[in-house]
């Protein structure tokens, strides 16, 4: 495909995504309907796609329409290429410009919303949490997230993991927010065939999900409870550094991949079912379920579809789970709650309320990354249960 058609189908996709649909599932839908479109195009044709996700307000600022049409158009202008060059008529590209499409906006006039990419009602929310951080750090939302890799300690050690990576032509730098994780450089859309992932020396995780992990300093045999463990991606982080893993999540099935996961990474972890975690554990650990704002380079699809109301009702869902995971902790124990959020509401404020609310606790960490750190942009609280501890 020429690069002018590549555009075309994306215009097609962005429509279909703005009228509703989901964009994994507009994308799926393309290549089944146009198998001429080989793997590259379809790798083309999703950035063009996803950069569009991530930049919509202001890509149809400068396109002059929130259409497939003018997020493309807006896209080739920000990136500097000259629209007549796409936009020609020729076969299977886009019909030329329009008179109306050729009046361009500064995007330094626009309001703070249009120029950081964030619905409006959202905005003074990120303004109150990250002050003066807000801009710089939306604006990195708007770039594409890296690929990193875990080095699983249980199999082997990062330098060793880089190296077998290498051979197989996947090139790879240590990161700095944690001891385990490798950012991709090359080869990023081989990993999961690679033999090296295959036998479970390396896993996809972000670097700041494992910073998180770091942060709990789980030692051999620590009893955990990771009850929200969803794919268990942090499950097996704990894992793989000695702890004596409980999964659970209120929906069973998430789990579903986590045997499979843990036998390729050499780690023993016990599912349980839903509502039949028990108590008496060292470390209860709530990766809670959230806006996902962090980690919207990767899901540019959330930030659009968040709203206040569906906002309000995650926060209590929140709370509900500190409330149910607190017994569970025994006492001198820990209790950890993490966020893939950047938002107060569900971090700081959260944890403030729920130490109010509940005696016999007190904070002993907070841990907040951004993407400015590299990784997504998560948010840890480690407290600790009064070994006298007043809870039932
Ligand atoms: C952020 S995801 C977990 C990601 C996972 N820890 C990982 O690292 O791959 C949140 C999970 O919480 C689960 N969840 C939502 N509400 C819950 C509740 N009330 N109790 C337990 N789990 C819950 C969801 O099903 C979802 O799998």
């Amino acid at each position: 495909m020429t690069p002018a058609a590549r555009q075309a189908a994306a215009i097609e996709v962005l429509d279909a995504w703005l009228g509703g649909d989901a964009l994994e599932a507009v994308l799926t839908r393309w290549a089944r309907q146009n198998r001429y479109a080989g793997s590259k195009d379809r790798a083309a044709i999703r950035d063009i796609v996803y950069d569009a996700a991530r930049c919509r307000r202001s890509f149809a600022a400068l396109g002059g329409s929130e259409t497939g049409r003018g997020l493309v158009l807006g896209g080739l202008r920000a990136a500097g290429v000259d629209p007549d060059t796409i936009f020609t008529g020729e076969r299977f590209a886009p019909a030329p410009l329009a008179d109306s499409e050729r009046d361009t906006v500064d995007l330094a006039t626009q309001p703070d919303p249009v120029r950081h990419d964030m619905p409006d009602w959202l905005w003074p929310h990120l303004s109150e949490s990250l002050g003066p951080d807000a801009g710089p750090i939306t604006d990195a939302l708007r770039d594409r997230a890296p690929v990193f890799l875990r080095a699983n300690l249980a199999r082997t050690t990062r330098d060793a993991a880089r190296a077998a990576l290498a051979e197989e032509g996947i090139e790879t730098r240590p990161h700095t927010l944690s001891d385990t994780a490798l950012e991709v450089t090359t080869g990023a859309r081989r990993v999961a065939r690679s033999k090296a992932f295959q036998e479970g020396l390396v896993e996809l995780q972000d670097a700041a999900s494992q910073a998180v992990v770091d942060a709990l300093h789980v030692t051999p045999g620590l009893r955990v409870l990771d009850y929200c463990a969803g794919g268990g991606g942090k499950a097996l982080a704990l894992a793989a550094r000695g702890a004596e893993v409980t999964a659970h999540d209120i929906d069973g099935r998430r789990m579903s991949d986590l045997p499979e996961r843990a036998r390729r990474a050499g780690v023993d972890i016990a599912r349980i079912a839903p509502g039949t975690a028990g108590r008496g554990f060292d470390l209860v650990f709530a990766d809670a379920p959230c806006s996902g704002s962090g980690s919207w380079r990767r899901n540019p699809q959330g930030k659009w579809s968040l709203s206040e109301t569906g906002l309000a009702e995650l926060c209590r869902t929140q709370a509900e789970i500190l409330d149910e995971i607190a017994p569970r902790v025994a006492p001198g124990g820990r209790l950890a709650y993490a966020t893939c959020s950047l938002l107060d509401a569900e971090n700081g404020r959260q944890i403030k309320h729920f130490i109010e609310r509940t005696p016999g606790w007190r904070g002993v960490a907070e841990h907040r990354f951004t993407p400015l750190d590299g990784g997504d942009g998560f948010y840890l609280a480690v407290l600790e249960r009064e070994p006298s501890g007043s809870q039932p």
